[in-house]
């Protein structure tokens, strides 16, 4: 028999009202349940490119739709009509164009039968989860597959920073190397006697430092919100902020944008780093206040800056990357064919943990101690 006839209870939150938090639990006490019959059904938001076999598996268990909202005004329509029952989302990072960030609005116009969200990358700051976990969704994350990927990229932009790569690529397309005999751009620095500085020692963070180790830097410091245990920091040593942006001579930025972190790396902190410093930002383009960025590289108080993220994205500040120190990539950390399959597989294990068990496989910190009663959507 199919097992789309088997439907179990969820736990699910209070109906919508025009203040429909008001007698929400909060993300640490347990959701009130309300028993509803749910039949399994996934919404995809974006599209899938590699991740086909995992994906053949969950539509041969449940019904799977693609997101055909135009827009966000056609997607709030349709989360009230042909989406009203979906129980998993999965969406991913480029969809946004399509629907808009995950914000409040778009929480409370989720259909009551919504389990979880599951968003295809590692940095989720399109969603705000405070109101999905008002409503009871899980949201998940992709976690291990996009270590290695952003720390390669971040590796590359450090050494293109500290070499003056960038600037020797284009002198040399220019036709300078055979006019002047020599690379002509300005002469770089080797790891030697330099300090990393890495902010933020999550997985990203921790595949960047363990990276730059072969390459004979003096030392590596990182910040985190937490010293790590000692079996974790891998040689590099725990410092406060300010002790980082003093020491560091190369820093790295790996933290996720929210809104604790929006704009953190300024001018005031940038002033307590050293003149010259290196800043690499492979996480997003909105924790560096970009706009005061061009002032800082020209007076050569930031000697350069990597960049895989833009505040703007896909908008580019041009002032900004045509400054010869400053190396630049249009978001491309993830992109290669096995990260974006894995990262694709990921979120689609998550649905089907979800399913299978009534529990996505990497929720989001801060649902960590969100109490969740899980019941498998599916009846094994
Ligand atoms: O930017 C890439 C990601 O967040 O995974």
């Amino acid at each position: 028999m199919n097992r789309l006839s088997h439907y179990k209870s969820l736990i699910r939150f209070p109906r919508l009202t025009s203040k429909p938090y008001s007698s929400a639990p909060s993300s640490s006490s347990p959701l009130s349940p309300i028993k509803m019959p749910v039949k399994p059904k996934v919404l995809r938001v974006g599209k899938i490119e590699y991740a086909h076999e995992i994906w053949q598996k969950i539509s041969s268990l449940v019904e799977v739709v693609d997101c055909e909202s135009a827009n966000r005004e056609e997607f709030l329509q349709d989360l009230a009509g042909k989406y009203k029952d979906v129980t998993n989302i999965v969406r991913t990072f480029a969809s946004v164009a399509q629907t808009g960030r995950f914000d409040e609005e778009l929480a409370l116009h989720m259909p009551e039968t919504l389990v979880s969200l599951s968003h295809t990358g590692a940095g989720y700051d399109q969603v705000d989860v405070e109101p999905f976990t008002k409503r009871g969704v899980q949201v998940s994350n992709v976690t291990v597959p996009v270590e290695a990927p952003t720390a390669d990229t971040a590796v590359w932009l450090a050494l293109s920073c500290l070499r003056n790569f960038q600037q020797g690529h284009e002198l040399l397309m220019q036709g300078e190397w055979l006019k002047k005999k020599s690379a002509g751009a300005k002469i770089g620095h080797s790891p030697e006697g330099k300090v990393v500085g890495i902010m933020g020692m999550g997985g990203i963070g921790k595949a960047i430092r363990d990276r730059l180790k072969p390459f004979g830097f003096e030392k590596i410091v990182y910040y985190n919100r937490n010293q790590l245990p000692a079996d974790q920091e891998g040689g590099a040593e725990y410092v406060t902020k300010e002790e980082l942006f003093k020491q560091a001579d190369v820093i790295m930025i790996s933290i996720p944008l929210n809104a604790n972190t929006r704009h953190s790396i300024n001018k005031e902190s940038i002033s307590q780093m050293k003149d010259g410093v290196i800043l690499v930002n492979t996480a997003r383009g909105a924790v560096i206040d970009e706009s005061q960025l061009p002032e800082l590289v020209k007076s050569g108080k930031i000697g350069a800056f990597g960049a895989d993220v833009f505040e703007h994205e896909p908008q580019l500040a041009q002032e900004l990357i045509e400054l010869p120190n400053v190396v630049s990539l249009p978001h491309m950390g993830t992109y290669t064919y096995e990260a974006t399959k894995n990262m694709e597989e990921w979120a689609a294990e998550n649905v089907l943990s979800c399913l299978q068990t009534g529990k996505v496989k990497s929720i989001v910190s801060e649902q960590k101690n969100m109490q969740i009663d899980a019941k498998p959507l599916l009846q094994n």
